[in-house]
């Protein structure tokens, strides 16, 4: 199998040099020495734009490449992106044919890979006049000043103290939340979601997504690898298509339905869909379902990842330069009266949040690389010969980041902006792409970024989570996510650590969590949220707060106590002035004592009252020096821990079980921060809409 594997590839590497490599071209750009069938594929690391980077700066800003049996040209410099995008822009007009392309782009025709020509034209001015135009923004905007309060809302409701907060997701939903409510009138995030199955779906679809999005496919470098059979990502992407395609139909369906039955949208309440259905009304051989869902997904698809990735570099610099922080929020609080919410329209009196925004696409370009373009004539670009066919890779990442073109390009110094207006320097500064191909969604996605980073600096003071820097690694993918997804801190402490610690459990313990949901929908009024007297009458949820407290106790080792006096303990002397240091956790943890002390087993502490069994369970110590907030702590964990159960079906990110690994410090907290998937109760569901 193997030999005739081997034998598959010589002969197929025969026919790809003699008939997919192009021809001997004279003048082409330079470019290292290559491999026989691979190119140059052996050097493609990641992240792709530091490696292009690093070898334009050793053979030319204008280089030529050859990624399998397609040949690559990558441009990094401001001439010979102009070269490209300007003198030769309907030349390199195309998108080469990758396999993302032919699937989720159902087969080249969707906005984003069409070639050049009447159907992406016409494609594209649909987006600008019908979609996108400045009309159409403003009449969403306020959907997006109802999600970004929603957010600001939902972090308000933590209290005053620092918390730390899950930045990345955050800041995710919220973009998601916008374009979906703008294309389907539908928010599948955070509080109010109503079509609870539906959101699932979606979800899914959208991690699938995320998860695919960072995958190179060597297929579309290496065809023989697909004509013999391996067909690495594709069959992923097919599922995908096809999930994706059947909830971007019911989608549409309903839209339809609802226009039928004589609910037409206002033309200010009209969703996208709305929009593009009622130019199907007037033209449906061109709008047919399949073309209004291709628009969709690309909208989705290109609008989303890139406005949250830029938020979240924005809010990792600010972190690790809090001096811009204050100086922003000094311009919002002298700009704005005091007392209210930042709106869009703010946003232009705000020039160094802008110079904010522009300094961190210029620092992380949501796309560093653009998308690739592919030439559909030969042409000259910095005076070398390119050929038909060949696929563009502009380096803004490193145009952007030249210490020829920029003063101390690495450092984030929003001031370089000062009196600067929009987002383009000629071809030095270029996040969102030039010439045809550019970026249509630009106003969108400034109008998005600038809203919700003006509220988070107007609304909240914030901190690092810890004194280290945030790192600042890029990861792979299209859109230059960050390798470690921001935390930020908006307090700390053990009840939190002990929720968490429950929660944990509970997770890996899915029969205990249906029995504690059982006890409270049994034992309290329904359609209610629980109230802190309610904690009494639920003791199945006291033991599995005892049990939580017995594993994990806070305080693994009391708080140091020292003696007086000379003593006697189990029958030594102990000197006057030794520290004692009591391991409850080894107590609580002691097979001697407790039958599989590491089974997580509530039911063990059944008709134990209070969180005391004589010194084989102390969780808040004992004597004299025993905790005070003993109480507070029982009542504020029973309280939320109880509403949690009550309102929300619970599950784990993956098939693994949740990793229960102790870090380090003195009360015991995780090390992982726990995450989980949760979705409303049927029965909860209508106090949650309330909330
Ligand atoms: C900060 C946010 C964003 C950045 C940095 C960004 C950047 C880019 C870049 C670099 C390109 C490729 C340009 C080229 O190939 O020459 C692009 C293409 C595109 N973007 Fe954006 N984008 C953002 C947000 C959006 C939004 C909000 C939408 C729409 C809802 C959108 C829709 C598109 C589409 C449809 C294309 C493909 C255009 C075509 O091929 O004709 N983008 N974007």
């Amino acid at each position: 199998m193997e030999i005739l594997l081997y034998f598959l590839l010589f002969i197929s590497s025969i026919l790809v040099i003699k008939f997919l490599v192009p021809k001997r071209y004279k003048n082409l750009p330079p470019g290292p020495p290559s491999l026989p069938l691979i190119g140059h594929l052996h050097l493609f690391k990641k992240p792709l734009h530091r490696t292009l980077a690093k070898l334009s700066d050793k053979y030319g800003h204008v280089l030529y490449l050859q990624f399998g049996a397609r040949p690559v040209l990558v441009v990094s410099s401001p001439s010979a992106v102009e070269d490209c995008l300007a003198k030769n822009d309907i030349i390199f007009a195309n998108r080469p044919h990758l396999l993302m392309g032919k699937i989720l782009g159902h087969d080249y025709t969707t906005l984003l890979w069409a070639p050049y020509g009447p159907n992406w034209r016409n494609l594209r001015k649909i987006s600008s006049i019908e979609l996108l135009s400045a009309n159409r923004l403003q009449s969403y905007s306020d959907i997006r000043h109802a999600e970004v309060k929603s957010m600001v809302q939902r972090l308000s409701g933590q209290g005053c103290d620092y918390r730390t907060v899950e930045m990345k997701t955050m800041i995710f939903e919220l973009t998601l939340n916008v374009m979906m409510t703008m294309i389907a009138g539908k928010r599948y995030f955070g509080g109010q979601v109503e079509e609870l199955e539906q959101a699932k779906r979606f979800q899914e679809i959208v991690q699938v997504t995320l998860s695919i999005s960072g995958a190179s496919n060597i297929g579309d470098f290496l065809p023989i690898l697909s004509w013999i059979g391996v067909k690495g990502i594709e069959k992923k992407v097919w599922n995908l298509k096809e999930k994706r395609d059947k909830f971007l139909q019911e989608l549409i369906e309903e839209h339809r339905i609802s226009r039928s039955g004589g609910m037409q949208t206002k033309e200010k309440n009209a969703t996208l869909i709305d929009v593009l259905l009622s130019l199907q009304q007037t033209e449906p051989e061109y709008y047919t379902d399949e073309m209004i869902l291709g628009i969709i997904w690309v909208l989705l698809a290109a609008g989303t990842d890139t406005s949250a990735v830029t938020m979240e570099w924005a809010m990792s610099l600010l972190l690790n330069n809090p001096q811009v922080i204050k100086k922003a929020q000094a311009e919002i609080d002298n700009n704005l009266e005091q007392g209210r919410l930042i709106n869009e329209s703010d946003v232009n009196k705000l020039p160094y949040l802008h110079s904010i925004i522009n300094e961190t696409l210029r620092l992380y370009p949501a796309g560093p690389l653009l998308v690739p373009h592919e030439s559909s004539e030969e042409c000259i670009v910095g005076g070398y010969n390119v050929p038909s066919g060949t696929m563009l890779l502009v380096n803004v990442w490193a145009i952007q980041q030249d210490p020829n073109i920029w003063v101390e390009p690495t450092k984030f110094k929003p001031e370089r902006f000062d009196g600067f207006e929009g987002t383009r320097d000629g071809f030095k500064l270029m996040p969102f792409g030039s010439g045809r191909r550019g970026c249509p969604g630009e106003g969108l996605a400034m109008r998005v970024v600038g809203l919700a980073l003006g509220a988070l600096i107007q609304c909240f003071d914030w901190e690092r989570v810890g004194e280290e820097m945030v790192d600042m690694s890029e990861g792979p993918g299209l859109t230059l996510p960050k390798v470690h997804p921001l935390k930020a801190k908006s307090g700390t402490d053990t009840s939190a650590d002990t929720m968490e610690w429950a929660m944990a459990l509970l997770l890996n313990n899915p029969q205990v969590l249906k029995k504690a949901q059982v006890e409270i929908d049994v034992k309290l009024k329904q359609g209610v949220l629980m109230d802190e007297s309610d904690v009494n009458k639920l003791p199945y949820l006291q033991s599995i707060i005892s049990e939580t407290l017995r594993m994990y106790p806070p305080g693994p080792v009391l708080i140091p106590h020292e003696s007086s006096e000379e003593c006697i303990v189990a029958g030594h002397t102990v000197p006057r002035g030794t520290t004692l240091l009591v391991n409850l956790w080894a107590i609580q943890n002691d097979p001697n004592l407790w039958v599989d002390p590491r089974k997580f087993i509530p039911e063990r502490v059944d008709g134990l009252e209070g969180t005391r069994d004589g010194f084989k369970l102390m969780p808040f110590g004992s004597g004299r020096r025993g905790c005070p907030g003993e109480g507070l702590a029982m009542r504020v964990v029973g309280l939320t821990l109880g509403a949690l159960i009550q309102c929300f079906d619970w599950e784990r990110v993956g098939e693994e079980m949740v990793d229960t690994s102790e870090g380090p410090g003195l009360t015991l907290h995780k090390l992982q921060p726990l995450e989980a998937k949760c979705r409303p109760r049927s029965v909860a569901l209508k106090f949650i809409s309330q909330f």
